[in-house]
């Protein structure tokens, strides 16, 4: 047979996920605006859905939700079929029997989407099998409401329940279910449309509403390779393809009525769970036992699920306010049917345990009325006849709670028993009553303990106060990450045992690249009194200023030409780069140790010829000639080291803990005058004394009469001096490595001819120092508007959010409004009063996409790029750190 390929290549490798699970949300429908109900759920990403509302309840729940595809209001039916459930409804002509599932509760589009994809799905069915001439296709059509566990056909107007058999070869078949054989596209309408007047007819008859009823609409396709076809005639496959619209989810958790509408729940509960479960175990690969038989669903379904079968479901929400807690029910399920193993998990845990405990709490409540109502021998004949009628009825209702707590029980158990939690210590074990005092509690030390939602894995148990842990230092931090619950959980991605301490987080946050892992304390960082300048380097390595002490770490060289050392520094600067890939600290000339060296100023440089001083050069050389001052020699301590000495002085000064040998020396050597460490006042005073010896004394006789600008040494010397103390004050400012200092130091004695170099100097200080505060400046502000965020963030209403979009002209069917809206705010915002102003409203954008944002995750949100301090540079930032977040 001529397989489906291409794009539609179906499920013939293997490797496909059985199980499909995506999320529709449908659109606020016109009761819900009237009655001004707040949008809750948006779609932010193709697979992940968040609930924006979820500040009040956060840390009972999750708020962000990672499945297989999610599809927002503004999505088609066609897009869902084709990207959720085409490939599973087609796999049928391929011999492999499918199911496509539509669960919700009512009115969240069940019927909408499933009816829409029935029709594509058996369009696309009838156009492959125009397509096929070397097999010959036969359609069988069917279709049967399941309401109360009764079995109804819905192409026949008989109403009488039909019966399940078990056949030997086929498995479950519906005893005396019309099927009848599909022609063509008309006759599928007919057929559907006789299925939708027998639903209305059930729900009039019954009383009923359709949501409470399952509808299997099932397609048998079989082909049989005729004449044309090259490879074995005889081959027959036979598939169905089934399109379930199942029964409002909202009665599996509404179980608190009595009488019949509680068997109803219960029925629909015992179904619903079921199906989970089943697909559960079908989606882990399990050979174990599956529950077919615990509900007619399952049952009738049995061979569309197990085995080689392809599934889809498809969760329909409401986007309402009013319906969130369906709504979190719905992806709890779908949840469960991808067997999500990280915070949903816990929560579909704890969704369980509420439910035996609800469960647990109408029986009680059963048993009670049943004791008070014991017949007293005053009671007449007809009353005593009503009342064991009534007690009968609830010993039944007692019966199927009891089996309905069971199910939820031992669905729960095996969730932990998945989990590797020690049954025996579950609070039903060993006293085999449940109190539920503790519903929603902490799984700790292997035993359910505490009051949270769920919490952080310390030490193989689950312990703190949030609802997912974060793994830092190799061990999970309890309070770190507290929110992290809020990040997306994707079914996908994250199939990991939670119990056990994963090598990675099982939340998708990443750092930045160069962000090192820090102690848990640190995270308290924007509470601390800690400058803009540290905080950089604490959270983003090394300023500008990073490489000169790179450089500090290389060796430096003895010179010999004034001249080509101008030469080498431009061929160095070339080659820094490559050299610093390679780490390679290999020799390299003293100037080289000045990076970051404007290309203006080496040009200036060069255009100038300049020559050095003698002084210089020989202070370099290590010429201890040069210097009158006998003292000299120990006073420039550097050059007289040997190679080996420097190298490690430099080590040394890098990591700022110059205190070597030198330093004692000095000290010895000026009575203390010396003291190296990379403190100001001490170079102030090398400076001084530099002075005091005589060198710039020296100098100036010496160069009497070639000062600059005619020789004026008097006017030299005061520009010297300013220039001299200006000089320091930046490299304190810029926190210039001491290694740069004290060669410039060396270098420069105060000879006129200096004069360049010092301006040179002072250019490129003044040009560190305004990038410095540039930079600092921007990211204090992100900072500060990140602050301004999360304290804000609550307060947005959907409808603020709404009249900006159109205060703005976001294009209404723009998937990515928000972004859109983000980028406008930063971008067209240009004084900081309009920033904070627009904080606001991005902290709540900020919020709407992870409201519980941790301190470090929201400044890697707000983060300034290092040179671009710039709104758009800020904004290119922040949403680079959404996409860290996955957002
Ligand atoms: N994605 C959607 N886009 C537009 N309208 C929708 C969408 N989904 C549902 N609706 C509308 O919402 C209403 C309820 O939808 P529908 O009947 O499919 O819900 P349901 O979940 O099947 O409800 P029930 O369980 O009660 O049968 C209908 O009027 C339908 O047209």
């Amino acid at each position: 047979m001529e397989s489906i390929n291409g794009d539609e290549m179906i499920f013939d490798d293997g490797q496909e996920e059985k199980i499909f699970v995506s999320v529709r949300l449908r659109p606020m429908n016109a009761k819900e605006i009237a009655k001004n109900d707040s949008c809750d759920w948006e779609c932010i990403s193709n697979n992940t859905i968040v609930c924006k509302n979820a500040l009040t309840e956060r840390s009972m729940h999750s708020n962000a939700y990672t499945f297989d595809r999610v599809y927002g209001g503004e999505i088609g039916t066609k897009q869902v079929y084709e990207e959720g459930a085409k490939r599973v409804a087609l796999a049928a002509l391929n011999g492999i029997n499918s199911s496509i599932f539509a669960y919700g509760q009512t009115s969240s589009g069940k019927t909408y989407t499933m009816t829409g994809i029935t029709q594509y799905a058996i369009s696309d069915i009838f156009d492959h099998i125009n397509k096929q001439v070397d097999r010959d296709f036969v359609l069988k059509f069917s279709a049967i409401e399941i309401y109360n566990e009764c079995v109804r056909d819905l192409l026949s107007a008989d109403g009488t329940p039909l019966r399940l058999l078990d056949d030997p070869e086929k498995g479950t078949i519906v005893d005396k279910l019309t099927e009848i054989q599909l022609e063509e596209w008309t006759h599928l309408m007919e057929l559907l449309a006789v299925c939708e007047a027998q639903r209305k007819i059930g729900e009039t008859s019954l009383n009923e509403m359709s949501s409470r009823s399952h509808q299997i609409i099932r397609l048998t396709i079989e082909s049989t390779a005729n004449e044309f076809s090259v490879i074995d005639s005889a081959s027959t496959l036979t598939a169905t393809v089934n399109f379930v619209d199942l029964a409002g989810s909202e009665r599996a958790s509404q179980t608190k009525s009595a009488g019949k509408r509680l068997k109803e729940g219960g029925h629909i509960n015992r179904s619903l769970l079921t199906l989970g479960t089943v697909v559960r175990k079908l989606g882990k690969g399990r050979n174990g036992h599956i529950p077919y038989r615990d509900s007619k669903l399952t049952r009738i379904l049995q061979n569309s699920l197990g085995g080689n079968a392809r599934t889809a479901i498809i969760c329909t929400l409401s986007p309402a306010h009013t319906h969130l807690e369906q709504s979190r029910n719905t992806l709890l399920f779908a949840a469960c049917a991808k067997d999500v193993r990280t915070s949903a998990q816990v929560n579909i845990v704890m969704s369980e345990k509420a439910l035996v405990k609800q469960l647990q709490r109408e029986m009680t409540r059963l048993e009670n009325e049943l004791k008070n109502m014991s017949t007293s021998t005053n009671d007449s004949e007809a009353i005593i006849k009503e009342k064991e009628q009534h007690i009968q009825k609830m010993e039944q209702e007692v019966k199927d709670l009891t089996q309905e707590r069971d199910l939820a029980r031992s669905r729960l158990e095996e969730i932990l028993r998945a989990a590797g939690v020690d049954q025996n210590l579950l609070p039903w074990a060993d006293s085999g009553s449940w109190d539920g005092s503790s519903a929603p509690g902490h799984l700790r030390s292997g035993s359910w303990d505490g009051s949270l939602a769920s919490g952080h894995l310390r030490s193989g148990s689950w312990d703190g106060n949030s609802a997912s842990g974060h793994l830092r230092n190799g061990s999970w931090d309890e309070h770190s990450m507290s929110d992290t619950s809020e990040l997306a959980v994707n079914t996908s991605d994250v199939a990991v045992n939670p119990l056990l301490p994963s090598t990675a987080s099982v939340n998708t946050y990443s750092f930045p690249k160069n962000h090192k892992l820090r102690n848990p304390n640190e995270d308290h960082y924007v509470f601390d009194n800690i400058t803009p300048r540290d905080f950089m380097n604490q959270y983003f390595g090394p300023g500008p200023t990073h490489d000169w002490e790179k450089a500090s770490q290389k060796q430096p060289r003895t010179r010999t030409s004034s001249v080509d050392s101008f030469k080498e520094l431009e061929e160095v600067n070339e080659k820094d780069e490559a050299e610093d890939n390679e780490g390679n600290l290999g020799n390299s000339h003293v100037d080289d140790q000045i990076p970051c060296m404007l290309t203006e100023d080496v040009a200036c440089l060069k255009t100038q010829n300049l020559t050095r001083s003698t002084s210089c050069s020989a202070v370099i050389e290590g010429d201890p000639s040069s210097y009158d001052d006998p003292a000299s020699e120990k006073n420039v301590v550097v050059e007289s080291k040997s190679d080996s000495d420097i190298k490690r002085l430099c080590r040394q000064d890098s990591q700022s803990s110059f205190k070597s040998v030198d330093e004692k020396e000095m000290q010895q050597d000026d009575g203390g005058i010396f003291d190296l460490s990379p403190s100001s006042r001490t170079l102030e005073k090398v400076m001084e004394y530099d002075i005091r010896r005589g060198a710039y004394r020296d100098s100036l006789v010496k160069n009497r009469g070639k000062g600059i600008e005619g020789g004026d040494e008097k006017e030299w010397g005061l520009v010297f001096e300013e220039q001299r103390r200006k000089i320091i004050q930046l490299w304190n400012e810029c926190n210039i490595p001491l290694l740069h200092r004290t060669y410039f130091l060396l270098l420069i004695k105060g000879d006129p001819s200096d004069s360049v170099y010092i301006e040179v100097e002072l250019r490129r200080l003044s040009f560190l120092r305004q990038t410095l505060d540039d930079v600092a400046s921007a990211r204090a502000l992100t900072l500060e508007r990140a602050m301004l965020s999360r304290k804000l963030l609550s307060k947005m209403t959907s409808g603020e959010r709404e009249s900006l979009f159109v205060k703005w002209g976001i294009d209404l069917e723009s998937r990515n409004r928000r972004f859109q809206l983000a980028q406008l705010l930063w971008t067209k915002t240009d004084d900081f009063e309009h920033i904070k102003e627009s904080a606001d409203i991005v902290a709540k954008l900020v919020g709407f996409v992870a409201p519980n944002t941790t301190p470090m995750e929201l400044f890697a949100l707000s983060v300034a790029p290092k040179q671009e301090p710039q709104g758009g540079g800020i904004f290119s930032s922040w949403r680079n750190a959404l996409s860290l977040l996955r957002y």
